[in-house]
């Protein structure tokens, strides 16, 4: 049996238009969606093992994505919107309801990814934009109760459905974490 990991990569990758103009992002509510309108294509989209970013029901794997902080717009019913947890670095903005994460937003001007909000690309309602690249902290699955011993069936999947599996962020990444470290280290 294929192990499942995220309902929008267990039945292949799907490679986004490489065209894609931006969209809506809308809530899993039955009415007064939460609608979080984001200004052209996500980048670094992959698929996160962490237990702090969203998942559908059932996935071991949450999909997520960045865009620049000012092409994010919440649309509607933002007075649904909560901050799951105000002491994290991300700040990721749920709809009090569903429980859906519409946006997170680092507020901390020295992080390294300062400028960035998270999203969701499987909220769009639109379809086309940039397709998951690589998998990001696979071993933090283990937390939220995969076993260890199912882990070489999640990384070959992975690598099968083309997701490099890393336990941190991707090498590119890092390298621009450290980057921005050395430099402020140097300033
Ligand atoms: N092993 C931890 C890793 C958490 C973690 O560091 N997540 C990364 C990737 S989303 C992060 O940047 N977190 C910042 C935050 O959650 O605010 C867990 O699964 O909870
Ligand atoms: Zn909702
Ligand atoms: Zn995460």
């Amino acid at each position: 049996m294929t192990v499942a990991l995220h309902p929008s990569i267990d039945n292949g990758v799907k490679q986004g238009s490489g065209h894609f103009a931006g969209g809506t992002l809308v809530c899993k509510c039955k009415d007064h969606q939460v609608k979080v309108g984001i200004k052209g294509d996500v980048a670094h989209n992959h698929a996160c093992g962490c237990t702090k970013c969203w998942k559908p029901q059932g996935a071991t794997f949450s999909v997520v994505a960045v865009v620049p902080r000012q092409n994010v717009t919440v649309l509607e019913n933002g007075d649904k919107l909560q901050i799951v947890d105000p002491s994290a670095v991300i700040q990721r903005y749920a709809c009090k309801a569903c429980g859906t994460h519409m946006y997170g937003r680092i507020e901390n001007k020295n992080h390294p990814f300062y400028g960035l909000d998270f999203i969701h690309p499987e909220l769009f309602q639109e379809q086309g934009s940039q397709a998951p690249q690589f998998a990001a902290f696979v071993s933090s699955v283990i937390e939220s109760g995969v076993k260890p011993e199912q882990m070489a069936g999640i990384r070959s999947r992975l690598k099968e459905l083309g997701l490099e599996p890393y336990d941190c962020l991707s090498p590119a990444l890092m390298d621009a974490i450290a980057t921005h470290v050395a430099k402020a280290k140097a300033a």
